[in-house]
């Protein structure tokens, strides 16, 4: 089944004759049009089109892979009123605005309905095309780490080891796929410390995530890597840490259920004393987005199948100390998995 035949089953399930896409990955998804933020999508049981405007009619004529209309609204939604007239059409209530709500209302004669994931559920399964995209950006990540690894020293300051990772990346010709964060020392201790003006000093782990964009899909990676000899107690996190990650990357396969994997990192950091310490979930999906389905975490009904791509990144955090975060990427395949990540998790320093 095409992604589209996967959709309009999906449809046929939530009881709609057709779909008012307005979530830009969920845009670009449905249509390959990659400005998704200034276009939307109507997919009906017979049609799929692109509506976007006349900035964009060269890039939708080029990218586009179904019908394009190029308009702003109210002609927008106009010719969509004549497609949808008098059936029951789903929105996507985690995108809509109410005032899009409102235009909808204002010019259609159809029942709105509220929907929920369509799109994302046809999302969680990658096409080769897809997971070719992952693999070349952290291909791509790998490389630009090596390069950078060797300025990661005392002395420098977070935001240069950040500005050389996203000159790696687009001089390579990707884009940066999110705030590099780049947490030494104390500052660690925050899962998302986006890299600042803190010098690295002698004795710090320093957590760097950070992931590249190719035609539009993302890479995710972390490490945590030591300048000089880190202290006694944050090396007995990082051996906690790498112990939890490459149990949990070692679980993946197909029948797996997300809720199970994070019980499982969460167990191993609990009998080093770190429940309390691990204060995110195990992991995401990725793809057009950086954080998509599957969740990988306590309340997650995901089960893991071939053609997911996730992150497995279990951390800990010790406020006024410092933190430890290990992360691979990872594509679940028939037989198992596949690390996508080969970025070498380096032995702590004696
Ligand atoms: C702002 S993008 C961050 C990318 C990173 N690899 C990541 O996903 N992180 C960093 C620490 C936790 C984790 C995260 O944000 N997880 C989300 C899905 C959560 O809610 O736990």
């Amino acid at each position: 089944m095409t992604q589209l035949e996967q959709l309009r089953a999906a449809m046929d399930g939530a009881g709609v004759d057709a779909l008012w896409v307005s979530d830009p990955a969920n845009v670009r998804a449905v249509s390959g049009f990659s400005s998704g933020k200034d276009g939307k999508v109507l997919v009906t049981r017979d049609g799929a089109v692109l509506y976007t405007d006349g900035r964009y009619t060269v890039q939708a004529q080029e990218e586009s892979r179904i019908e394009q209309h190029i308009a702003r609204p109210p002609e927008t939604y106009q010719d969509a009123a004549e497609r949808v007239r008098g059936g029951r059409v789903g929105f996507e209530a985690e995108h809509l605005t109410v005032a899009g709500l409102d235009a909808l209302h204002e010019h259609w004669e159809a029942e709105l309905v509220p929907t929920r994931g369509l799109v994302e559920g046809v999302r969680l399964i990658k096409t080769p095309q897809e997971v070719e995209a992952i693999r070349e950006a952290q291909a791509l990540a790998d490389r630009v780490f090596a390069q950078v690894r060797p300025i990661i020293r005392a002395g420098v300051r977070e935001l240069d080891v950040a500005l050389e990772l996203e000159m790696g990346l687009r001089r390579a010709g990707a884009e940066v796929g999110f705030d590099v964060i780049v947490a030494s020392g104390p500052r660690g201790a925050m899962p998302h410390g986006v890299a600042s003006e803190r010098v690295i000093e002698d004795g710090d782990l320093v957590t760097i995530d950070f992931g590249a964009r190719v035609r539009g899909y993302h890479s995710d990676m972390t490490r945590t890597v030591a300048v000089g000899r880190p202290s006694d107690e944050m090396r007995r996190v990082y051996e906690a840490v790498l112990e939890a990650e490459e149990a949990a990357v070692a679980a993946v396969k197909p029948g797996v259920r997300a809720a199970d994997l994070d019980a499982l990192a969460r167990g191993i950091l609990e009998r080093h004393g770190l429940a309390e310490a691990f204060a995110h979930s195990l992991g995401h999906g990725v793809g057009l987005n950086i954080h998509e389905g599957p969740g990988l975490r306590g309340t997650s009904e995901d089960v893991l199948e071939p053609g997911m791509v996730i992150t497995v990144e279990p951390g800990a955090y010790l406020p006024g100390v410092g933190g430890v975060r290990i992360e691979d990427l990872v594509l679940v395949t028939e037989g198992g998995h596949e690390v996508l990540s080969h970025t070498p998790k380096e032995p702590l320093p004696e």
